[in-house]
């Protein structure tokens, strides 16, 4: 059984347009003008048990819409669902034992009460008695000293940790975290990624990941699905995506002296390689690497061996984030 699977999965919104001026608003009283919005658009995800997942798309994508149907907040307008083997909307109480959900701006703590407090609470909710799991999420997200502090006295980042542990106090299978890492300093987001794969490994916790940090995603998630206007664009591994629309990598030479660009072009005529000059210091050169059939030291070796005076060299490899923004951009 997956997961998470989901088939033709469509939500629309039936939002309220105002019409223009004063007569127009005296309509609206008796009569109001409505439109329709496809935020998801007959989406179909299989994710495995086990699983670590990024789900990634601008902002307005549908990701939130999508992440509240799957966790049976919004019921679909159409198409078939099964998470955990519920139909999230309709059997929820059954189902919410099943999963964890972190959403980073929302708070599932009890504000003015201690954090152990909070655990305590949990744990009664949802009558587990796993005091050994719950000392040891405590070790690793290193929040011991926070347990007997009201959440609303903690910063973003402690909140976070404590967020965390809340949410897989039940030891649910499946976890959904939506910008878990939005705001919170490089140790802490590492501390966190580190908590999750331990998770992962250890219980086969199965991750759906929201996040505008690409970061998260390289560090956690080997499989991506991208959302654009309500539809996938893209669903598949990471180093799959980097290979298909990265422009491969970047050399950066700095020369003891200038060579013309007709002359770099035929050393490494063989190679798919484009070159390109600084305007400014005449001495600095820019390889493009097309795709990954070549390698930066290939190149190196070519330019060393016919006696190109390199003084500095740095490589550059594509980033996710610049991909993902090409990806947008080029529709
Ligand atoms: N309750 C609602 N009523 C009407 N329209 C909504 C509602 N919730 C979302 N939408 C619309 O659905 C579309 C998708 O919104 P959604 O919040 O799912 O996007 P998102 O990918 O999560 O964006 P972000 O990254 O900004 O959080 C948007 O056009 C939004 O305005």
């Amino acid at each position: 059984m997956n997961a998470i699977q989901a088939e033709k999965l469509t939500k629309e919104f039936q939002i309220y347009q105002s019409r223009k001026g004063l007569s127009g608003a005296f309509r609206d009283l008796f009569n109001r003008n409505y439109r329709t919005i496809r935020a998801v658009n007959e989406v179909n995800i299989s994710i495995p048990q086990g699983e670590m997942v990024g789900y990634i798309g601008e902002n307005g994508a549908g990701k939130s819409t999508t992440i509240k149907m799957l966790t049976g907040i919004l019921q679909p307008t159409s198409g078939d669902l099964k998470v955990n083997g519920f139909d999230p909307h309709n059997q929820r109480e059954e189902f919410v034992k099943t999963i964890g959900v972190v959403f980073g701006q929302r708070s599932q703590l009890w504000w003015d009460i201690a954090v152990q407090e909070s655990f305590t609470l949990l744990q009664k909710v949802y009558r587990v008695d796993n005091q050994k799991l719950l000392d040891r999420m405590i070790d690793v997200l290193n929040i011991g000293e926070l347990l007997d502090q009201p959440v609303r006295k903690l910063s973003l980042g402690q909140r976070m940790r404590c967020e965390l542990v809340a949410s897989l106090i039940h030891q649910p299978s499946l976890l959904f975290l939506d910008e878990p890492t939005i705001g919170l300093d490089v140790l802490v987001k590492e501390n966190i990624r580190q908590f999750l794969r331990e998770m992962n490994k250890e219980f086969g916790t199965t991750i759906l990941l929201t996040t505008h940090d690409l970061t998260d995603i390289e560090a956690l998630c080997s499989r991506v699905i991208m959302l654009d206007k309500g539809n996938i664009i893209y669903d598949g591994d990471l180093t799959r995506l980097k290979q298909e629309w990265g422009e491969g990598k970047k050399i950066h030479l700095e020369l003891d002296q200038e060579v013309s660009l007709s002359h770099l072009g035929q050393l490494t005529e063989s190679l798919p390689v484009t070159w390109s000059k600084n305007e400014v210091n005449k001495n600095l050169f820019t390889a493009q690497l097309k795709g990954n059939s070549i390698t930066a030291s290939e190149v190196l070796s070519l330019l060393v061996t016919s006696g190109v005076p390199i003084h500095e060299m740095q490589i550059q490899e594509v980033s996710t984030e610049e991909i993902v923004r090409k990806i947008y951009q080029e529709g």
